[in-house]
């Protein structure tokens, strides 16, 4: 069947809808008026008139930025034998006096535009049928386009959501990531809507929307509709691998309607919540892998890292502190004189027994705050009761109490920073094995050093393979979670990006600092690059956040056809699992700029040249891809002799702003562009025999939209020539 056409002289809805769509843009007009006229605004006395203004101007606020797209889709459903048609748009609007109501995106409703499903039973009332879905491109309060997604009368599928989305992929690049509330994927959004409460993880290929399905799923979480598990963005997190990535990525939240969620990277969360944000954080098993072509020595390195990351860590190093802490009891007590207002002065005696008694306790409840708030707050509540010191006293009681019980925990807590703490268990025999936990090959692998030879930085420096054990550390004593002002909460929800690269240890960290089934994972266990690092497997990360769903994202969006094949050959070289399907988009042949291996100037001009056609086929966002942050300085400063001002993205403090980009492969990674050139795209370069390196490959060469040029001094990559 014919796809329901979009023009205003073919459909026949087209001024239906037109007319509708005016007053709905009229109807929100008065509204705003009206929330913006105080004197409308009235209560029963001035201060809740002022009240009930402020909350006036708010709601007009965050209404009038859609005025000029009200919707961009209808619902015709059909209810206890009464037909009706439901606006869909990125905000909810009640048209109190008429019928020009929209309902939001990621209200329950909502959710009809973007599934499959004909009928649906509502919590109450009867049970409804779809009976059209109906796609409306506003731009500009005008009506561009009416394309029909489905049509009951009409033989059901009309393929016009494949047509929209289409057009929605043939668009152009921006700054930042973009929302796709307008075109989400049934698939996408059944991922988006599982169930609060329950984690997730979302597992799929590289331009399959992960990463913008996570950002979708946290604006969800913070919508009313989600109850208890409703989440306030202010106390939410995103982490992401590099921050010039969290700052492209974070753009969608305002398109979204939420602000204040904190967008960062994991080793910036760790080394803030250690207290040493200036610590220098190496991956030096990468290095050695990278340049040791001792197989042992690799083997072992990558052993120990994962080892470092076993979800087992948690109880080594609990029973580790365990046994610490009760070592630095021995021979304390407390003794103090306490004065409470009109009695004679007591003393308060807590021996060591009772002492000991209570830290088995502590340990048990296992606080969030950690074991040292947990100890302080465990003694001053058998004090207070002990003393049975009336409801007014109790401040000046614990006032008292304060400078002793401080002197105590000191005693048995300080000299435990995380990142000693953590290598002196590293580097004992004795704490390794004192939990049981561990076989004693395992320990002797942790107490070898296989990168010995790989240099540390002069600064203050920590490894990420040691990170995880120094939060477990940090999480036992100080605690772990969000700070709001001095108090630790669990954070509302967490979205990991690049979820295959979090250790199970980890997730087990960030399961404590998070409200119970509040993690979003994003990632694709066949992009890994860092397996020494990451889980095994999703069910490894299950085994850490119960309860945990693993949802599949079977389609690809991103590229062209052309382009999504040429990855797929490079990725069919060490991805095991079965070929992704794109979107079939047609698009512009790869470029390919070949120079012979001594060209005067290198690839320097063929560069140039691939950007000029880049410019000539229209596009504005591109990207030169390196292998590495050196060759990119080096190559912008170069370019400029041929014509070509591109600008270096080469550290993390560079932010990505439009226009012609150039970085390396790793800073590349999760952002897009509309044309991408793999610079140097040969064997030289991205070493064939090495999986890493293809890997790399594979990322440099899935950058691009719509074009993308391959260009290298010598023969190119025999995987791309
Ligand atoms: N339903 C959709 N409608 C329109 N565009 C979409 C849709 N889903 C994904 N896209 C587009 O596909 C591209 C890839 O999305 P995204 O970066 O979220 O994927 P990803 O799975 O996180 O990729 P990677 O693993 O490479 O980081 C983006 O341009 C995104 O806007």
């Amino acid at each position: 069947m014919p796809v329901a056409e979009s023009r205003p002289e073919t459909h026949p809805d087209f001024e239906l809808e037109r007319e509708h769509l005016s007053q709905t843009v009229a109807a929100m007009i008065r509204q705003i008026e009206f929330w913006e006229d105080r004197d409308r605004q009235m209560g029963a006395d001035l201060e809740t008139s002022i009240i009930l203004g402020d909350q006036a101007e708010e709601f007009a606020a965050m209404l009038s930025p859609h005025v000029h797209q009200p919707f961009f889709g209808s619902l015709k459903v059909r209810v206890a034998g009464r037909e009706q048609t439901l606006y869909v748009g990125k905000h909810g609007f009640r048209d109190v006096k008429g019928p020009y109501s929209v309902v939001s995106w990621d209200s329950e409703v909502g959710s009809l535009f973007y599934s499959d499903a004909l009928g649906w039973t509502p919590r109450k009332g009867s049970a409804g049928v779809i009976k059209r879905r109906r796609q409306l491109d506003v731009h500009s309060k005008k009506l561009l386009r009416v394309t029909d997604l489905y049509d009951d009368e009409h033989g059901g599928d009309t393929g016009g959501r494949e047509e929209v989305l289409l057009r929605r992929l043939q668009e152009d690049s921006t700054a930042g990531m973009r929302d796709v509330v307008e075109t989400l994927q049934p698939e996408q959004n059944a991922a988006m809507r599982a169930p609060a409460g329950t984690p997730v993880i979302i597992q799929g290929a590289a331009g399959s929307g992960k990463t913008t399905i996570g950002f979708h799923r946290l604006t969800w979480m913070t919508n009313p509709d989600r109850g208890v598990h409703r989440a306030r963005p202010e106390a939410c997190m995103v982490l992401m691998p590099n921050r010039v990535l969290a700052a492209y990525a974070a753009r969608i939240l305002p398109e979204l309607g939420i602000e204040r969620v904190v967008v960062t990277t994991p080793e910036a969360w760790a080394t803030g919540l250690l207290g040493l944000e200036k610590l220098e954080v190496t991956d030096r098993t990468l290095s050695l892998l990278l340049t040791d072509r001792d197989n042992t020595r690799r083997a072992l390195a990558w052993r120990k890292a994962k080892l470092l990351g076993d979800a087992r860590m948690l109880d080594v190093v609990r029973t580790h502190l365990w046994g610490k802490f009760n070592a630095g009891l021995a021979g304390q007590s407390i003794r103090e004189s306490i004065e409470v207002r009109g009695r004679e002065p007591v003393v308060l005696h807590f021996p060591e027994t009772e002492l000991a008694a209570m830290l088995r306790d502590v340990f048990a409840a296992d606080p969030l705050a950690g074991y040292r708030a947990g100890m302080r707050r465990a003694i001053e509540t058998e004090a207070l009761s002990r003393l049975n010191v009336p409801e007014g006293e109790e401040a000046g009681v614990l006032r008292q109490l304060s400078a002793p019980l401080t002197t105590f925990l000191g005693r048995v807590f300080a000299s435990t920073t995380p990142i000693t703490e953590a290598r002196r268990l590293l580097g004992s025999a004795d704490a390794l094995a004192a939990s049981g936990l561990l076989t004693d090959r395992e320990i002797q692998l942790l107490l070898t050093d296989p990168l010995s030879g790989i240099p540390t930085p002069r600064r203050a420096n920590a490894d990420v393979t040691e990170i995880p054990v120094m939060l477990a550390v940090q999480a036992f004593t100080g605690g772990i979670g969000r700070l709001d002002g001095r108090t630790l909460e669990p954070f509302d929800h967490v979205v990991l990006d690049e979820a295959q690269d979090y250790s199970p240890l980890l997730y087990a960290l960030l399961g404590r600092a998070t409200r119970p089934g509040h993690i979003t994972a994003l990632g694709d266990l066949n992009q890994g690059m860092h397996g020494y690092k990451g889980p095994s497997s999703w069910e490894a990360v299950q085994a850490q956040l119960p309860g945990a769903q693993v949802l599949t994202l079977g389609r690809t969006y991103r590229s062209t056809r052309q382009i999504t094949e040429l990855g797929a050959r490079i990725a069919a070289t060490y991805n095991r699992a079965a070929a992704v399907q794109g979107v079939d988009r047609d698009g512009a042949d790869v470029q390919r700029y070949v120079a012979p291996a001594d060209a005067p100037h290198g690839e320097l001009p063929l560069i140039a040249q691939a950007v000029k056609d880049a410019q000539a086929a229209g596009h504005r966002n591109i990207a030169i891809v390196t292998r590495r942050g050196v060759d990119a300085d080096r190559l912008a400063e170069a370019l400029r002799e041929f014509d070509t001002d591109a600008q270096p993205i080469t550290t993390q403090e560079h932010r990505f702003r439009g226009g012609l980009v150039i970085l390396p492969v790793n800073l590349a990674k999760g952002l897009e562009f509309s044309a991408a050139i793999v610079a140097s795209a040969n064997a030289q370069t991205y070493d064939e025999s090495t999986e890493y390196e293809r890997r790399l490959l594979y990322v440099s060469a899935s950058r691009a939209l719509h074009w993308l040029g391959l260009v290298s001094a010598g023969d190119l990559h025999p995987l791309i020539a």
